[in-house]
C-alpha cells in the first residue's frame, strides 16, 4: 500500500485485491440507503461492521485524521474498485426516483469509512434531507453556486460556515469523473497571512451570508457577524468562510483588506485535484477549504457523479432541532453563528 503525504493532506492508495474483494462482498449488501430511515440505520449498523475488514493503515489514518492530532485537512483515498456499468446513467437530479440503482455497494463504503469519524447526518434545507447525497450537475443550476452547478467556479468554501451545527467532516466519493472537473482543496496554513491580517481574520468583524434556503436573505450583509479565522484548543488553526457570501463588516476598512488579501492569496495557496471513480476525498470542515472549477456536463447520462456525506463528531449537540428525524436537522434559522 503506497501512501503520500504532507503535513496538510494525506494520500492513501488501496491495496487493490482488498479493495475489489470488499466490493464484491458489499454488491450483497440488502440495504438502501434511501429508502427509508430505518433502512438507513439497519445500512449503517452493516457498514460499521465491514470496517473490521479494513487494512490496518487505512482504519488507523481514519482514525488519526478523525481525532484532528494529525493536522491535516483532508485525505485521500485512492482506488476503490467502482464497475461504471453497474452504476446506470448519472442521474439528472438528486432525487430517489432518479435513483434507479438496484445495488449500493459505494454508499455502503463511503457509511463505513463515515463511521470511522463520527456519526453522518443531513440538513433538512439540503437535498431533503438526505444523508447519503448525489452530487451531480443538474440543467436547471449550471450557473449557479451550489454543488449542482457546473459551469461556473464555485467559489471556496467551508460547508454552512454560518452554522454552529456544521459538519465536521465532508467525505465526497467520486463514483463517476469528468476529466475536466477539478476539486481545489487549501488548508488555511498554506494561504500565507501577515500576523495584523491573521488577528484581524481572528475577529468577528465580517458577515457570512445565510442561503434563503436556510431562511436567510442570501446577502452577506444580512448574515451574523463571525471571525473567518480560529483556534482549536491544540492551537490549530479553524476556518469558517464561503468566499462568495463574505464581507467585511460596514465600515471597517481593515476588515475588508485583510479580507480581501486573504481571498486573493487562496487560489495559487491551493491543490486542484481532478477526481477518478473510486477516489474518496475527507475533508476537514473546520481545516480546509474547497472548491470546483467549471466544467461542461453533457447531461445524457454519462456526466460527473459524486456521493457525499456530511459527518459529526457529536451528534448530541443538534438533538433538540432533530424532531423529525434521527439524522436530519429540522429546518430552522435560529441556529446561526
Ligand atoms: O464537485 C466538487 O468537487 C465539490 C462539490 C462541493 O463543494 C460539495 O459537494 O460540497
Ligand atoms: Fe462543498
Amino acid at each position: 500500500m503506497t501512501s503520500v503525504g504532507t503535513q496538510h493532506q494525506f494520500t492513501i492508495d488501496l491495496p487493490a485485491p482488498w479493495a475489489r474483494e470488499m466490493m464484491d462482498g458489499l454488491l450483497a449488501a440488502p440495504f438502501s440507503p434511501y429508502r427509508s430511515d430505518a433502512e438507513l440505520e439497519r445500512l449503517w449498523e452493516h457498514a460499521k461492521r465491514c470496517v473490521e475488514d479494513f487494512p490496518d493503515e487505512v482504519r488507523s489514518e481514519l482514525i488519526r485524521f478523525g481525532s484532528r492530532l494529525s493536522g491535516r485537512g483532508a485525505l485521500l483515498l485512492r482506488g476503490l474498485p467502482i464497475a461504471d456499468a453497474t452504476l446506470g446513467p448519472t442521474p439528472a437530479d438528486w432525487t430517489v426516483e432518479a435513483l434507479a440503482k438496484r445495488t449500493w455497494e459505494t454508499e455502503t463504503f463511503l457509511l463505513a469509512v463515515a463511521s470511522v469519524l463520527g456519526e453522518v447526518f443531513a440538513f433538512a434545507r439540503q437535498h431533503d434531507g438526505n444523508v447519503v447525497q448525489n452530487v451531480v450537475p443538474i440543467s436547471a443550476d449550471a450557473y449557479t453556486q451550489k454543488g449542482t452547478g457546473s459551469k461556473v467556479f464555485l467559489q471556496w468554501h467551508t460547508e454552512d460556515a454560518y452554522d454552529r451545527l456544521r459538519a465536521d467532516f465532508v467525505a465526497l466519493l467520486c463514483v463517476r469523473s469528468d476529466p475536466s472537473a477539478k476539486t481545489a482543496i487549501v488548508h488555511p496554513d498554506q494561504v500565507p497571512v501577515t500576523p495584523e491580517h491573521r488577528k484581524i481574520l481572528m475577529q468577528p468583524r465580517f458577515h457570512i451570508g445565510v442561503d434563503p434556503a436556510s431562511g436567510g436573505s442570501g446577502r452577506p450583509e444580512d448574515g451574523p457577524m463571525l471571525p473567518i479565522l480560529g483556534e482549536d484548543a491544540d492551537g490549530n488553526l479553524t476556518i469558517r468562510l464561503d468566499t462568495d457570501q463574505v464581507c467585511a463588516v460596514a465600515g471597517d476598512i481593515g476588515a475588508a483588506e485583510a479580507l480581501e488579501a486573504f481571498r486573493r492569496d487562496i487560489p495559487s495557496a491551493a491543490r486542484y485535484l481532478t477526481l477518478a471513480a473510486g477516489d474518496l476525498l475527507i475533508l476537514d470542515n473546520y481545516r480546509t477549504l474547497h472548491a470546483r472549477t467549471a466544467y461542461s456536463p453533457r447531461f445524457d447520462g454519462t456526466d460527473r457523479w459524486l456521493q457525499r456525506v456530511s459527518i459529526t463528531k457529536d451528534l448530541q449537540k443538534s438533538a433538540e432541532v432533530r424532531t423529525r428525524r434521527l439524522r436530519v436537522v429540522d429546518l430552522d434559522a435560529s441556529l446561526l453563528g
